[in-house]
C-alpha cells in the first residue's frame, strides 16, 4: 500500500488528510472522531476565539448545487476548550487554530500558546470573512506583516497561517514576500472564498440571514481557485513554508490536483460536512487508484510538478 504520511515542523501525520477547519471539529467528540477515523492525519481545531462565541444569527449555512455559503461569524468553545484539548494526549497530531477579533486578541493568545505546555502546530487564522464589521486581515498586507513581526518576536513554537484566497498574481508576490521573511512552518490556502451571494428564485431572498445573505464560498466551485493559490505559493514560498491546500476537494482527483501544485497536505470542509469522516478512506482510495494507474509509487513522484502548457 502506498504511504501517505507526512511531516510538518518535525510532527509525523500518519495521512496527508485533514478536516478544513470549523467542519468536524467544534467539540471534543467532533476531533475525536476525526482522530478515530481512517486515513485522516490527524485534526485542525475550530478557530478558537478568546471567549466562547455563539456567532452569527441562523440559518447561516446553506448547501448549493456544487459547494456551499457561509457565515457562521466563529462560533466555538472558547480559546481554553481548544487549548486543554490539544495538550493533551491524543493518537495523531492537533493543529491548533486561533482567531482574533482585533490584533491584540491575536498576540495575546498567542502569547498563551507560548506560555502553555501545548508543543504542537498552530494556525493564525487570519481569514475569516464572516465576523460582521471585521475585514479579512491578509487583505492588509501591512498589517498582516506587522502583526506577524510583532508575532516572531516572541514565539517560538510551530506556526502556520490560513489565507483567504487572492485573485492577483502581484498580491501573490506581495504575500509571498511577507511570509518568507518569517520562520512559519505552513500556510493553509484558501480559505472560504468570501461574501459570495445566493439567492432562493422562489421566495426571492437571500438563503442565508447574516450579512444579508453574503458569506464564504466553499466547495466544488472553489477548486479551480484554490488550485491557483497552491501553486502560486508553491512557486513563491521557501521550500521550509509547507502547504496545507484546502478548497474544493470531493475527490481522489481533486486530492491529485492539489498534490500536482505542490500541497504537502490536504484538507476537505464542505465535501467533509456533506459526507462524514468516511471520505477520507474513499479519497485515500481513489488517489491511490490515480497513483497506480500512473505508475506512481510515492507523492514525491509528483508533487509540485504540475507543467505548464
Ligand atoms: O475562517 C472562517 N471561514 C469561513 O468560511 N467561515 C468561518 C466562520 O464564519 O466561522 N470562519
Amino acid at each position: 500500500a502506498i504511504d501517505f504520511k507526512t511531516t510538518m515542523a518535525s510532527v509525523e501525520f500518519p495521512s496527508i488528510f485533514l478536516n478544513a477547519s470549523g467542519v468536524n471539529c467544534m467539540t471534543v467528540a467532533e476531533m475525536d472522531e476525526m482522530i478515530n477515523a481512517a486515513c485522516t492525519g490527524g485534526v485542525v481545531t475550530k478557530s478558537a476565539t478568546p471567549q466562547q462565541r455563539e456567532g452569527n444569527p441562523q440559518p447561516r449555512y446553506y448547501q448549493l448545487e456544487h459547494g456551499s455559503i457561509n457565515s457562521m461569524g466563529l462560533p466555538n468553545a472558547g480559546f481554553p476548550y481548544y487549548l486543554d484539548y490539544v495538550t493533551k494526549e491524543h493518537a495523531k497530531p492537533t493543529i491548533l487554530s486561533v482567531a482574533g477579533l482585533q490584533m491584540s486578541d491575536n498576540i495575546e493568545l498567542l502569547h498563551k500558546i507560548q506560555a502553555s505546555e501545548y508543543t504542537g502546530l498552530t494556525e493564525l487564522n487570519l481569514s475569516c470573512p464572516n465576523v460582521i464589521g471585521k475585514p479579512q486581515v491578509a487583505y492588509d498586507f501591512e498589517e498582516t506583516d506587522a502583526l506577524l513581526a510583532e508575532i516572531f518576536s516572541f514565539y517560538t513554537k510551530p506556526l502556520g497561517v490560513k489565507l483567504p484566497p487572492y485573485f492577483d498574481l502581484v498580491h501573490f508576490d506581495q504575500m509571498a514576500a511577507i511570509l518568507n521573511k518569517y520562520p512559519l512552518t505552513h500556510i493553509n490556502t484558501v480559505n472560504s472564498v468570501g461574501n459570495g451571494l445566493w439567492i432562493d428564485i422562489d421566495t426571492e431572498k437571500v438563503v442565508i440571514k447574516p450579512k444579508q445573505g453574503f458569506g464564504g464560498l466553499g466547495g466544488a466551485m472553489i477548486l479551480p481557485t484554490a488550485l491557483a493559490n497552491v501553486r502560486a505559493f508553491r512557486q513563491r514560498l521557501n521550500p521550509s513554508i509547507k502547504i496545507i491546500g484546502t478548497g474544493g476537494v470531493t475527490s481522489g482527483k481533486d486530492v491529485f490536483m492539489h498534490l500536482l501544485c505542490g500541497a504537502d497536505m490536504v484538507s476537505v470542509g464542505t465535501a467533509l460536512l456533506h459526507e462524514g469522516v468516511g471520505i477520507f478512506q474513499r479519497l485515500t482510495d481513489e488517489l491511490a487508484a490515480i497513483m497506480a494507474e500512473k505508475g506512481y509509487t510515492s507523492i514525491e513522484d509528483f508533487r509540485g510538478k504540475v507543467q505548464d502548457f
